[in-house]
């Protein structure tokens, strides 16, 4: 990785940036605490992917401060409030873990908090929680400005004790232009934040426990190798979630000797951005899933921004206007420009080969 000092005044989607990596950083505090804590509250949602009082929490925190700040933008959530309204304990176990991370004495709120909460948006009890949880229902992500959280991206990771993220982007007009990934436990210790807007460069700050202040940045540029055979792979550990069998063989194919990196989440992403590895392959172990948004909005500026490029499978451009999941796109490949053409030519003929081509989408 290479890191320079930046600045970062005066730039276009100055505010939004400012207060999404705040809001990440703020949701990020309440995820280490709910780690910390015995009860995590994990469910099983009807997909059988779990969620814990973290990924309610996240969603609500992040939320609040959007909607303070930018009342007129739309927002698409990974959550819903469907689970914590018919289970009025969990309800109160998400309220209390804000409460006690975020406005954390009885008498009011944290000195650090206190100055950030009317900036940053305060939730005042467990009703309006639940009504902000479910402001996350937006369905076009084609038009105008939307946001799309993935408020704890790879939960299983998060309650493994590996990796997770944070995943904050905002599309306008279907174009990524946005994109912050809080990653608690990647890098240096509290983890990193790393943050990007179309154009001008992808930024990692560390996290801190401070609510209110943002470390000053430095800027981050992808390993320039231009060898694929001089790559490491990033994948996920989820089996279920891609094609190891596959992936590996691919790596074979390009020449790659180094072990793969695993991580759970779009802490890949930021793998990529701050030099861990240079391919990021993601497989599909189904046709029939259809990639969410959320899962990889922040993750893919964050790596363009910082001289990558994110396609699909077959080569093409994510697409990021079909609603809430991608329609267009299967599979997930993102690696440095300089060795695209190589990579694409490889996994390409591949995906054709065991998946068929792209019109049977
Ligand atoms: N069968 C599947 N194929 C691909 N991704 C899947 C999947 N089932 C779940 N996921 C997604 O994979 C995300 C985790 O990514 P990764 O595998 O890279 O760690 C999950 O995010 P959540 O943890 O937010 O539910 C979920 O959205």
């Amino acid at each position: 990785m290479a890191t320079t000092t930046t600045s970062t005044s005066s730039l276009p989607y100055e505010k939004e940036r400012r207060i999404a990596e705040l809001a990440v950083q703020r949701a990020a505090i309440l995820s280490k605490a709910v780690y910390n804590s015995k009860v995590k509250g994990t469910l099983e949602k009807s997909d059988n992917s779990p969620v814990t009082i973290a990924d309610f929490g996240a969603q609500a925190l992040v939320f609040a401060s959007l909607r303070n700040n930018f009342p007129d933008d739309n927002i698409i959530g990974e959550e819903d409030s469907g689970d914590l309204r018919s289970n009025k304990e969990l309800a109160s176990l998400v309220f209390k873990a804000i409460t006690e991370a975020v406005y954390s004495n009885t008498t009011g709120q944290s000195s650090s908090e206190s100055s950030s909460s009317n900036e940053l948006g305060v939730i005042n009890n467990e009703a309006e929680m639940l009504d902000l949880i479910d402001k996350g229902d937006c369905t076009d992500s084609g038009k105008g400005r939307v946001w799309a959280l993935d408020p704890i991206d790879g939960t299983k990771g998060f309650l493994r004790g590996g990796q997770y993220a944070i995943a904050l982007g905002l599309l306008v007009d279907g174009v990524v232009t946005v994109g912050v990934l809080g990653c608690p436990n990647l890098g240096e210790e509290g983890g990193v934040l790393l943050s990007a807007v179309k154009g001008q460069g992808t930024v990692v700050r560390p996290l801190t426990s401070d609510f209110s202040t943002l470390p000053d940045p430095s800027r981050v540029t992808m390993n320039p190798i231009t060898t694929t055979s001089d790559a490491t792979f990033c994948e996920g550990v989820e089996t279920g979630h891609s094609n190891h069998n596959l992936q590996a063989k691919i790596a074979a194919g390009l020449g790659i000797t180094k072990p793969s990196v695993r991580y759970d989440s779009q802490a890949k992403y930021a793998a990529l951005a701050l030099g861990e590895a240079e391919i990021y392959l993601r497989l599909p172990s189904s046709m029939k899933y259809e990639e969410k948004i959320w899962d990889h909005a922040a993750g893919s500026l964050v790596v363009e921004e910082a001289g990558g490029v994110a396609f699909d499978m077959y080569g093409e451009k994510l697409d990021f206007t079909t609603g809430r999941t991608f329609k267009k796109n299967k599979g997930v490949i993102v690696m440095p420009k300089a060795i695209q053409e190589d990579v694409v030519r490889v996994v390409r003929e591949v995906a054709i080969e065991v998946y068929g081509g792209k019109s049977s989408l």
